[in-house]
């Protein structure tokens, strides 16, 4: 038997789980109110915080951490990289704490298996971290040589919810084509070509739908323009992206449910900015389909949002169903994805990718394409 302890840290959340061999045996979610981290400046800040839980919830257990097989966490802001399970190495780690790519609450997670592993030599892995990189060199392309569009999304739950849909249909997800819209407190909407996602928005960044905290993608003139207005600090500008952009700047909640109940009330205004939401969902999911060029086994809407199927689902559903059957898988599937990879792994099935390999294979074929880009 094979126990396996996964570790996802999110924005507002440290989600923790053990599996013995499939069976998860215990799941927590521990939920940390904006007032708990507010006092960490920094994400790398909350290192020993988010630490210090995972060790509580262990002991809570009667585990030791010697007892486990495997550490799995969601990776973090790394190099891009194809999706796959990973060791984590010291490059890793290195590239995590010099948050050269940015900082995100799963960078913690990794950090957090790694020193797990030094301390009890059992091995520490990354599952399909937010930079899996499967794009073509088309979608790469912005509309300006000194920009590049990045792939940054919910790659393991994206890939997760595609590959249960295949198993649903008996397909293997290498032979499907799907338009997947994770939809979170982020929201990201990728098209999966045979088991590859050659496209995606960075939900990251500005790009791609408004979402419960983040602005998506702007009227960039306009936004020039405040940037150079001396009215907002760098570090507003950013947060009126991501964090206070969305439904937190049209509506001061990010809470849909929230949204629900005063659109019930009779409220006109909140109901107009979550229609809007959905209507933009609906674009993007029709851009991904253009991707595909219209061939679409299935829409995939998952993510904690799927699970508001009075306005939110039926007003996607009804701008995208004629492109192919809409499914709808709410919540997320994360922590089983990490402990099933993980398990393939300690049985054989599969070869952990080597990350040090990996980025540096992407790092080549990038340079190449930059150098047709900007030549
Ligand atoms: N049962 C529910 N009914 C309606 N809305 C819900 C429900 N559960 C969660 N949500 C909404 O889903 C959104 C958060 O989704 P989720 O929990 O997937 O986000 P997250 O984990 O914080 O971020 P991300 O998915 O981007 O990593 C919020 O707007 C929340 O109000
Ligand atoms: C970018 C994917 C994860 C998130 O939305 O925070």
């Amino acid at each position: 038997m094979f126990r396996i302890l996964t570790i996802n840290p999110g924005s507002t959340s440290t989600k923790l789980s053990i599996f013995e061999d499939e069976r998860m045996v215990k799941m927590q979610n521990f939920s940390h109110s904006p007032d708990e981290l507010g006092r960490f400046q920094r994400i790398l800040d909350q290192l020993e915080f988010r630490e210090k839980i995972v060790r509580q919830f262990v002991e809570e257990t009667g585990y030791s951490l010697s007892s486990f097989s495997a550490f799995v966490s969601r990776g973090g802001l790394l190099d891009p990289i194809p999706g796959g399970v990973y060791l984590v190495d010291d490059l890793m780690i290195e590239t995590l704490k010099s948050a050269k790519n940015g900082e995100h609450a799963s960078n913690l997670g990794v950090i957090i298996a790694h020193r797990f592993s030094a301390e009890t030599g059992v091995p520490a892995y990354v599952v399909d971290p937010v930079v899996v990189d499967e794009m073509e060199d088309f979608a790469r392309v912005s509309g300006h040589p000194n920009y590049q569009r990045k792939s940054i999304f919910h790659a393991l739950n994206q890939k997760a919810v595609a590959k249960e849909v295949a198993r649903m249909v008996n397909k293997r997800y290498e032979e499907m084509n799907l338009v997947v819209a994770h939809m979170g407190g982020g929201i990201s909407i990728a098209a999966h070509r045979k088991g590859r996602v050659i496209d995606v928005n960075n939900a990251l960044d500005g790009d791609g739908p408004f979402t419960p905290e983040r602005s998506g993608t702007l009227p960039l003139t306009q936004l020039v323009d405040l940037c150079f207005s001396g009215k907002f600090t760098y570090e507003e500008m950013k947060k009126r992206i991501v964090g206070n952009g969305g439904l937190v700047a049209y509506l001061g909640t990010s809470d849909a449910r929230e949204v629900v109940r005063r659109i019930k009330q009779g409220d006109e205004w909140a109901k107009r900015v979550y229609r809007a939401m959905a209507y933009q969902i609906a674009k993007w999911i029709g851009k991904m389909a253009a991707v595909l060029k219209g061939e679409v086994d299935f829409i995939v809407l998952t993510g904690g949002l799927a699970h508001e199927k009075e306005f939110l689902v039926p007003w996607i559903t009804e701008r995208v169903s004629f492109i192919a059957p809409v499914l709808v898988f709410p919540g997320s599937n994360e922590e089983k994805a990490l402990a099933l990879s993980a398990l393939r792994v300690l049985r054989g099935e599969e070869k952990p990718k080597n990350y040090s390999e990996e980025s540096r294979r992407w790092r080549e074929r990038y340079d190449s394409y930059l150098d047709g880009i900007l030549r």
